[in-house]
């Protein structure tokens, strides 16, 4: 059999818009404008580690001021809230974020809601939520937009497609169905409790998946030529970062479809860096 199917490369689509972002970078630079990013991060989970570093390194790239606000995982919930208020204040931040999961003692919620809205560049603040669903979005979800930007780098149409997201998160899958139906594609949303959920996969023109379960899509669950955005991060038996999608397998059925790593993970940087840029450009314009 051959093999026809098409690498979503997340990895080539965000250097390539690498250099329009840094053009608008040095457009606002000239007008006294630099961008500027905070991340909160909590504790030490190796993996939030790695994904502020990566934050870190593509903002300091592109010309973005990067402040890492580092706390220790005893933190307090008040102490962290005290920390977001001066942000919200603070102009030289034009957007900031708490990197997620914090530990077990914070209630997330709470210290999502005291992020104000105009800065929530993660677009997890309820207010931003309900822009989000009535199409007047601020800010967008950094993982749902990436999404968006490279199925657009790919010119990938969802006008009338039959998307099927697997996960309802609402870092991923509730965010990804708004706007997928704001481009509007058919839109349905299955989860643990979806009953024949093969046989809903299995219709997808195009299919997210984001789960947390390695290699758990395998080629029964996919439409022949169907595009295939896999937003897992997890590890196999032997140990290796791999995707919610069974790679290997659904590559013969696929038309299209994402890798892990180099995937839908850039992407959401590139997503969350253009947002922050978003964001000084509408404070350079007034
Ligand atoms: N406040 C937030 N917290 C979390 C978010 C988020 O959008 N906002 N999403 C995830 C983690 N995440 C971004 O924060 C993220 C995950 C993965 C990647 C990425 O580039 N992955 C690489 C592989 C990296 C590796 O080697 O481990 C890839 O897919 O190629 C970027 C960002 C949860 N928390």
């Amino acid at each position: 059999m051959v093999i026809s199917m098409k690498l979503l490369e997340g990895k080539k689509v965000a250097q390539a818009l690498d250099e329009t972002m840094t053009k608008r970078v040095e457009e606002l630079k000239k007008k006294g404008v630099t961008p500027g990013l905070a991340v909160i991060l909590v504790g030490d989970n190796s993996a939030s580690a790695v994904y502020v570093r990566n934050k870190k390194r593509r903002a300091e790239k592109l010309g973005i001021d990067f402040q890492l606000i580092h706390f220790d995982a005893t933190v307090t919930e008040d102490e962290l809230l005290k920390k977001i208020d001066e942000l919200n204040h603070d102009e030289n931040v034009d957007g900031f974020i708490v990197q997620l999961p914090v530990p077990d003692h914070i209630d997330e919620d709470k210290v999502i809601e005291a992020i104000d809205p105009r800065k929530d560049v993660d677009g997890f603040t309820p207010i931003s939520v309900g822009n989000l669903w009535i199409g007047t979005p601020l800010t967008k979800p950094a993982t749902a937009s990436g999404i968006l930007m490279m199925l657009d780098h790919y010119n990938v149409d969802l006008d009338g497609k039959n998307v099927v997201i697997v996960g309802r998160s609402n870092i991923v899958g509730k965010p990804t169905a708004a706007l997928m139906l704001d481009r509007n594609a058919t839109v349905t949303i299955t989860h643990s409790h979806t009953k024949n959920l093969k046989e809903i996969t299995s219709k997808a023109d195009v299919l997210v998946v984001a789960i947390g379960k390695a290699k758990f899509i395998t080629k029964e669950y996919v439409k022949d030529q169907a595009i295939v955005v896999d937003v897992g991060m997890d590890r196999d038996e032997n140990g290796k970062l791999c995707g919610d999608v069974d790679f290997d397998d659904v590559k013969q059925k696929a038309a299209m479809m994402t890798p892990v790593p180099g995937g839908v993970g850039p992407m959401t940087i590139t997503a969350l860096v253009d947002q922050v840029i978003e964001l000084a450009e509408g404070r350079a314009n007034g």
